[in-house]
């Protein structure tokens, strides 16, 4: 068995066996029926997995069937069916696998002192004997078996050695050591499997293969560790779904292997790009939804929110991301933008939008922009467009600015604004306690400060944007001495957006009132 530790130059391959359909269906409420499992079966073909272990076909009548159309209609992996160490569920397991071009059993059974005492209450004797009579009876059938002493990562050294090598005799070709309880540490489990290649006199004969769980958030380090030490399949889940804490995650240690390609020095059959695509399927299928921050697959694996990072992709996109987002099958890095981003993301937002703005235009939108943010989670670019079509139609003769407001109302109450503006380098202020609704106090209290007494022709409240936190677009129509004015405000308080629609107008009449003044 070539073993990769670091010094070594030689490119090995290393196996993917799949167990979405098996381990993966085991966390609780991910079942799935024939169609979606033929389905995901398809999928795991297109992703290029070596082995799908399609289920447990004794477990029940829709397991058998499953894993049966499985392996008579998936074509282009090795298909496997789990197995006790136990005449009937070998049998079972074979009566659904025979016919596929390329079957596989996989016998299981406990060889730690935990499960041997407490649940199978033998003795390693026993062990040994069922573990050589379970492998040889898969053999009879089957050319290609894999035997798992289940807990291998808690089993003595000795007694593990002496199984693995009396199953490989039994005609195992597989020998998978599973940390079934997610318990062991990297550096342990490469050890272990270590151990197992120096000290196991026929393990040339046997691929060794890792099965690690999560509980301790290590199955993708426990597993590269296994890989390291000379493994030569990775048992893993899309998503990395399976018992209790999950699997070690197959597109997790599928791109772990590929990018540190210079490290472990391996490759896979796996097709990176249909990893995205086979996450959303299973995730959608088991409904068991994928978190945003999960690595390769999650929502923001390639999104950049923060000003520097964004600056920094802008830039040259290494500087902040060691994989391309096509190669797992994104459609590209998604550069947020948020209340961390900074003025060179949303330059290049507005130029994607279509505009190109001034430094000074960049720099008042960005000042608004920030306002919003502290305000909204996310910023889509209708609220990106809304804020610089604003600052472009008013930004010229901005003399009255709006510092702040309050409303009063209730459904028995005349509605009350108190209202601040600056122009120049003064404040005004003036407090109203009339109309049928804020809007219409917000309408008067402007009219106080400003002077200017207009009369309303048109008014338009909607949806800029998308979702509870959206902002509100504000158009408006008024008209000042015979001659009508637009404005238009935005903001997620539409009592904010009419005072900025109308303090956008009445500042071109206040504009137009000066030209005229000055000619
Ligand atoms: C680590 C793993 O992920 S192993 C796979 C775990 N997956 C599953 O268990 C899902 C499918 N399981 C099932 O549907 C059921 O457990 C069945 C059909 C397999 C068995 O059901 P039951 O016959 O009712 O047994 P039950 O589940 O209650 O107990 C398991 C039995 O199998 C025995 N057993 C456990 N592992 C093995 C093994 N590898 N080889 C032989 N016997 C075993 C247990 O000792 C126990 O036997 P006992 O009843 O004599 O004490
Ligand atoms: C059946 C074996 C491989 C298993 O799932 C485990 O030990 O976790």
């Amino acid at each position: 068995m070539p073993v990769n530790d670091n010094e070594s130059t030689e490119t090995r391959h290393i196996k993917i066996f799949d167990t979405t359909l098996r381990d993966g269906e085991q966390s609780p409420g991910a079942s799935m029926n024939l169609n979606e499992k033929l389905e995901v079966a398809q999928m795991l073909v297109e992703l290029g997995v070596d082995v799908i272990e399609a289920g447990f076909p004794i477990a029940s009548p829709g397991d058998f069937e499953a894993v049966r159309e499985i392996a008579q209609t998936v074509r282009g992996a090795t298909i496997c069916g789990l197995a006790r160490c136990a005449e009937k569920d070998i049998d079972r397991a074979w009566e659904a696998l025979k016919g596929a071009p390329q079957p596989r059993i996989h016998v299981f059974l406990a060889t730690s002192a935990i499960h041997r005492q407490f649940k199978l209450k033998m003795t390693t004797d026993e062990i040994v004997e069922r573990a050589i009579a379970g492998v040889t009876r898969a053999a009879n059938v089957c050319d290609d078996v894999e035997f798992s002493p289940e807990d291998a990562a808690r089993t003595e050294p000795d007694f593990l050695c002496r199984v693995v090598e009396a199953a490989i005799t039994a005609g195992a070709t597989t020998i998978n050591i599973p940390d079934t309880v997610g318990y062991t540490t990297p550096t342990e489990f490469h050890a272990r499997i270590k151990m197992l290649i120096d000290r196991v006199p026929n393990i040339d004969k046997a691929v060794i293969s890792v099965h690690c769980h999560d509980d301790l958030g290590m199955a993708v380090a426990n597993s590269l560790a296994g890989v390291q030490a000379g493994a030569g399949q990775v048992e893993c889940t899309i998503n990395g779904i399976g018992e209790r804490a999950g699997n070690c995650s197959l597109e997790e240690v599928v791109m772990a292997l590929r990018t540190r390609s210079d490290f472990y020095k391996v490759d896979t059959r796996i097709n990176t790009q249909r990893l995205v695509p086979a996450s959303r399927l299973v995730s959608s299928t088991t409904g068991m939804s994928v978190q945003r921050n999960k690595a390769i697959v999650g929502r923001n694996a390639f999104a950049h929110e923060s000003g520097i990072h964004q600056d920094g992709m802008l830039k040259e996109p290494t500087t902040y991301e060691i994989i391309r987002p096509e190669d797992v099958g994104f459609a590209k890095t998604d550069l947020v933008l948020g209340k961390h981003s900074g003025r060179a993301a949303l330059a290049d937002r507005a130029r994607q939008l279509g505009f190109q703005l001034t430094g000074e235009q960049l720099q008042a939108v960005f000042e608004r922009f920030k306002d919003l943010a502290d305000k909204k989670k996310e910023i889509y670019d209708g609220d990106i467009t809304a804020l610089i079509q604003q600052q472009i139609s008013g930004n010229n003769q901005a003399e009255w600015s709006l510092v702040d407001y309050e409303v009063r109302n209730s459904r028995t109450s005349t509605p009350t604004v108190k209202l601040t503006l600056r122009r120049g380098d003064e404040e005004h202020s003036a407090e109203v306690n009339q109309g049928d609704g804020p809007i219409d106090a917000a309408f008067w209290a402007v009219e106080q400060i400003t002077g200017m007494k207009v009369v309303c022709k048109d008014f338009q409240v909607h949806s800029a944007t998308l979702g509870r936190d959206a902002q509100g677009e504000t158009t408006l129509e008024i008209e000042y001495n015979g001659k009508t004015y637009r404005g238009i405000g935005v903001s997620t308080d539409t009592v904010e957006a009419t005072i900025l629609a109308m303090l956008n107008a009445v500042n071109r009449i206040a504009a137009e009132t000066e030209n005229a003044s000055e000619a």
